[in-house]
């Protein structure tokens, strides 16, 4: 694993939804996240895809630093036994402490909230705020409404055809940890090289 990609953090589901395949692969992407001696950072909750795959990091000794708005932890109920659980005071400081402890980040499945972090994410890279992996897990065809949007978007213009390279999509969970040991090394680049 290179040096650089020490933490990644995942953004996925509250719910489980209704193909437990998602779990599975939370699970699995959990377990590897520690196996491959990164970090876990996530939303600190303990329920759905969230709940899962911090409990495979931490059933194979990984480290996990969730990261949770206060107002949220009578929501999402923060995962028990979880060492390392930041409350912040806003959603807005919960995404930019995620954003500031990561290396790299890959989505899982997940409703509007994770299609939120998502798009974030891949539009701060856009604007050259920075060079991190983003990698979209498409497990049980997940992914493809939101990648023919983006599509959609690329064809009518809105959208540049180059911006294809702010992210990577990986078919299961293997192929998303495989991308990140490929990954190189974040560079800086002006902001309108990114547009
Ligand atoms: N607007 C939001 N910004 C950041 N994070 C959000 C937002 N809305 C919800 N979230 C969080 O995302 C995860 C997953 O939510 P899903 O709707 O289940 O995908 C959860 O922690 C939400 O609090």
């Amino acid at each position: 694993m290179p040096k650089h990609i020490r933490s990644v953090a995942v953004f996925c589901g509250v719910r489980a939804g209704t193909d437990p395949v998602h779990l599975a692969a939370a699970r699995q992407l959990g377990a590897g996240i520690a196996e491959a001696e990164m970090m876990l950072v996530y939303g600190g909750g303990g329920l759905g895809l969230m709940g899962a795959v911090a409990e495979g990091a931490i059933a194979k000794g990984g480290r996990v630093h969730g990261v949770i708005p206060e107002f949220l932890t009578r929501v999402e109920r923060p995962f028990p036994s979880l060492a390392e659980l930041e409350v912040t005071t806003s959603m807005h400081t919960r995404k930019t402490r995620m954003f500031e402890l990561a290396d790299a980040f890959i989505t899982l499945s997940g409703g509007l909230g994770t299609l939120d972090e998502t798009v974030e994410i891949i539009t701060w890279r856009q604007l050259g705020l920075h060079d991190k992996p983003v990698i979209i897990l498409d497990i049980g065809g997940w992914a493809q409404p939101f990648l023919a949007l983006i599509e959609a978007l690329i064809a009518q213009g809105f959208v540049p055809e180059s911006n294809r390279r702010l992210y990577a999509v990986a078919p299961d969970v293997p192929a998303a940890l495989r991308m990140l040991q490929a990954a190189p090394a974040p560079e800086t680049a002006a902001p309108a090289e990114r547009l």
